[in-house]
């Protein structure tokens, strides 16, 4: 069967060369979807695009793949031989699949020159802990008080059960107020509200159906005949991107050098209309302005990067301080004696969660040359699965790893001292989880992430006591869409707190 689908591949990938197989290749789909068709419409069992694809041993999208659910083979590989594991396979994000490749974001673009200038660029500037990080303070004080006001405003509603406090949906209220932070860090202060709103819509449907457009990471050219609703609905996301995203960028253009960009923080945007990458033309120390295309896909890795992962860790985090109120009431005791100061529990808690409901579930590696992984070869352009998940929830590592216990990050815990990063091969021992990945392409938003998760966790839970609806059971289960999230969003009775005086 295996050799059987490596030459419908092989065909395949000849078709996508040249047109006139291709012809051949319209006609027998063209052909095939008709029969489709009919038989469906005889009311015969239903035989779709993807059971005929399969009876032809064909999987579109699919490149082969080994799976690694070994911690210690995944640090051994990710971490100490950081230098073989640093190339995504090529195709994975929208923006590189509308434009055949040629337009990259971080995720995408190959490890070389272009990755190291689009994230470092990133990484000393938005996130920056002076430049980037503390000037965003007064954004992230807005996003909070936004926050506060629609969950307050949402609880008073009633409809929660016993105890007054209505019932919050509380992944809407997160969605709203952290995708505002991140318009207001990446295109600077100002954007209309309602923009705001339609672009918050716009960026969550698109990271909905996104996974399903990995059809087309492989054999575009059928993929797209086959898959024409799917490649119309991608293309009609892309344009709504661009329409709402160029004038705010072209905005940002035109106030650099104004006395107004001055005085004002600097947004993402502005530190992409100043990058400079690498030209692929003859010199070979040419560098080029980003192109339209390749801001708007580096806008939109950003907001969807950004709100996405933190909005999940945040539900999650919350979800299980609704069922556990002994943990809610220690770290609002921990929060409000500590009064702005570090907060040990508060960071066990954010750590748990990671470990637990890591947002990204595997990270992705594409092999240039062959590479033994633990005990198991792996081949020369394939990819290799790293499955984060698995190694959070190791029983030779965690003690009842499916249990929320935050105190196993406290001191005398089995999670003391726990490394998300090292700076060595010889810490690589104290990386026992890695919900932000390892090596070179470890994850650039940590710093922000985590600043973000501990900031928002113990303002909310001090201003509010969080608890379930009644007659609601909150549901663990998850949802492995684009990111890890909770399967039937949050909903939650929260009643305001009332000051002491
Ligand atoms: C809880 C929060 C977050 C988690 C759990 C998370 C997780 C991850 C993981 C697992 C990876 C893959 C790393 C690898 O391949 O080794 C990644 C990559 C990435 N993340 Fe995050 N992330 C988070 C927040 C953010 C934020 C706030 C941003 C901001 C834009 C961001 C931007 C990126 C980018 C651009 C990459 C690609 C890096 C590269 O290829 O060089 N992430 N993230």
């Amino acid at each position: 069967m295996h050799a059987l689908r490596n030459s419908v591949w092989k065909a395949a990938f000849c078709m996508s060369l040249h047109p006139s197989v291709l012809s051949v290749a319209t006609l027998i789909f063209a052909v095939l979807r008709n029969l489709v068709r009919h038989l469906n419409s005889c009311k015969l069992p239903v035989i779709t695009k993807e059971s005929v694809l399969r009876l032809l041993g064909v999987r579109l999208g699919d490149i082969p793949t080994t799976v690694i659910l070994d911690s210690a083979a995944t640090v051994d590989a990710l971490v100490r031989r950081a230098d073989a594991f640093s190339d995504r396979p090529a195709g994975g994000g929208a923006t590189t699949i509308i434009s055949s490749g040629r337009l990259q974001i971080i995720t995408t673009v190959p490890y070389g020159p272009h990755w190291v200038a689009l994230r470092r660029n990133l990484s000393s500037e938005a996130f920056h802990p002076v430049r980037g990080l503390a000037r965003a303070a007064p954004h992230r004080a807005r996003a909070l008080a936004a926050l506060v006001d629609d969950i307050a405003a949402r609880s008073a509603g009633g409809g929660g059960g016993g105890g007054g406090g209505g019932a919050v949906p509380v992944r809407e209220c997160l969605y709203a107020a952290l995708f505002g932070l991140n318009a207001a860090t990446c295109f600077g202060d100002g954007v209309d509200g309602e923009l705001v709103e339609a672009m918050r819509a716009a960026q969550q449907e698109f990271l909905r159906i996104l996974p399903s457009f990995r059809v087309f990471a492989t054999f575009q050219k059928v993929a797209r005949l086959l898959y024409r609703d799917r490649w119309k609905q991608l293309v009609h996301s892309r344009r709504r991107q661009e329409e709402m995203y160029l004038p705010l960028i072209r905005a940002r253009q035109e106030r650099r050098g104004t006395a107004a960009a001055m005085t004002t923080t600097t947004s993402y945007v502005d530190t992409l209309l100043d990058l400079e990458v690498p030209d692929e033309g003859d010199d070979p120390r040419g560098r080029r302005k980003l192109s339209d295309g390749e801001m708007v896909g580096l806008v939109s890795e950003y907001l969807g990067a950004a709100t996405g992962t933190v909005l999940a860790l945040l539900e999650w985090t919350l979800a299980n301080l609704v069922l556990r109120p002994g943990i809610q009431s220690r770290l609002r005791r921990e929060v409000e004696a500590a009064g702005g100061g570090a907060c040990a529990y508060l960071r066990a808690v954010v750590m748990e969660s990671l470990r637990r409901h890591p947002p990204v579930p595997s990270v992705q590696r594409h092999m240039s040359r062959d590479v033994v992984v633990g005990s198991t070869l792996v081949t020369r352009g394939t990819q290799v699965n790293f499955s984060l998940e698995e190694i959070g929830r190791d029983g030779k590592v965690w003690t009842s790893p499916e249990e929320f216990i935050p105190d196993r990050f406290m001191p005398g815990g089995e999670g003391e001292g726990v490394r998300l990063t090292i700076g060595s091969n010889k810490e690589a021992a104290k990386v026992k989880m890695m919900p932000f990945g390892a090596g070179r392409r470890i994850c650039p938003g940590m710093g922000y992430a985590m600043l973000h998760m501990e900031y928002f966790l113990a303002n909310v839970i001090t201003v509010f006591e969080w608890h379930p609806v009644e007659g609601e059971a909150v549901d663990l289960r998850a949802d492995h869409g684009f990111f890890t999230t909770m399967l039937r969003p949050l909903r939650a009775r929260v009643v305001p707190r009332v000051k002491k005086a």
